[in-house]
């Protein structure tokens, strides 16, 4: 028994920020941002939560299968900017679509949440389950430091997913998911200072995200080339496209270079969405889908590889 991604969708808020947008506010510009990072725009959340976003995704996934929401095994979202630490994303998603067979819990890791996710997914669907959502989601411009723009240029908010349905043939190939958190501190976000009357107020550290962009930087060009590089070894010519963490064009130029692999294998849409953390890679995968792109036809070889806090990297190499 494997797991097989049967439908793919994507929920992002309506509201598009332009980079001359974030010019207006603060000391940054169109041509320092699409020069250092690719990003043209990214969407923002007006009134929408992380909830919203993926509950809407998961509706998108209902809609197009006819697989019912009480036939819904499992749901797991990989977030790390849920609304509440309790209930979970994924328990305000059961709920509102009533997949009352259904258990629930969010993830947390960061930009490698989905590839941690589907992983995880797999090994429900090998054991027990029949059929389970899996999705993304953020509203990462609630963790920003709206004054520090080296990082309140680099996000955005979005959520996306795929429904994984048993299946006699096997999709994940190969996978290898890592963590290093002896460097975790190099991309912090939503610490909670504790307010207790009975704690010491310790010196507070900061809620909002804050990442040593030069240490992460060299992390994904270093660590997780090596690790797609290790995983595929002479694979590397049979894989047809590369979907990795959309965190910043620059570095899919090095780490293509790195692999010694044709540079228009590695797609991108971080132009118009940001670094939307764990949704980056369904969003990305959707609207190739949706494209046509890529089909879920069990026709094609495809990396998933995701990297960033914790620290966490994880590759999948898959066939749809
Ligand atoms: O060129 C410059 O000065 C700067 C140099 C630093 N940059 C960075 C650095 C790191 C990331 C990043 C973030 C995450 C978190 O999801 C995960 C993975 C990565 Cl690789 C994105 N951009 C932007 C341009």
């Amino acid at each position: 028994k494997y797991g097989k991604i049967t439908a793919t969708a994507s929920f992002v808020p309506s509201q598009i920020i332009k980079n001359n947008d974030l010019a207006k506010i603060m000391d940054t510009s169109d041509e320092w941002i699409k020069s250092r990072t690719g990003i043209l725009e990214r969407r923002m959340v007006t009134t929408e939560d992380t909830s919203d976003l993926c509950i809407g995704v998961a509706k998108k996934l209902l809609s197009k299968s006819n697989v019912t929401a009480n036939e819904i095994d499992f749901i797991i979202v990989a977030t790390m900017t849920p609304d509440f630490a309790t209930p979970s994303v994924a328990c305000m998603v059961q709920g509102a679509i009533c997949a009352n067979n259904a258990l629930a819990f969010d993830l947390s890791a960061a930009c490698s949440g989905f590839v941690y996710a589907l992983s995880v997914a797999e090994k429900l669907i090998q054991t027990t389950a029949q059929k389970g959502l899996v999705i993304g989601g953020e509203v990462l411009s609630k963790s920003l430091d709206w004054q520090d723009r080296t990082t309140a240029v680099l996000f955005g908010d979005g959520a996306a997913g795929v429904l994984l349905e048993v299946s006699d043939v096997p999709m994940i190939k190969k996978e290898k998911l890592q963590a290093d958190g002896t460097r975790g501190a190099s991309l912090t976000s939503g610490y909670v200072n504790n307010s207790s009357p009975f704690a010491d107020p310790k010196g507070q550290i900061s809620p909002y995200l804050q990442m040593e962009g030069r240490e992460i930087f060299d992390f994904a060009t270093r660590d997780v080339v090596r690790a797609i590089d290790n995983l595929l070894e002479e694979d590397k010519d049979k894989i047809d496209f590369y979907l990795l963490h959309q965190a910043n064009s620059r570095i899919l130029d090095k780490v293509a270079k790195k692999l010694k692999v044709p540079r228009e294998r590695f797609l991108q849409n971080m132009d118009r969405y940001g670094n939307t953390s764990g949704a980056s890679i369904p969003l990305l995968l959707d609207e190739v889908v949706a494209a046509g792109i890529v089909r879920l036809d069990g026709t094609q070889n495809l990396v998933f590889s995701g990297f960033g806090g914790g620290l966490t990297w994880g590759v999948m190499q898959v066939t749809l």
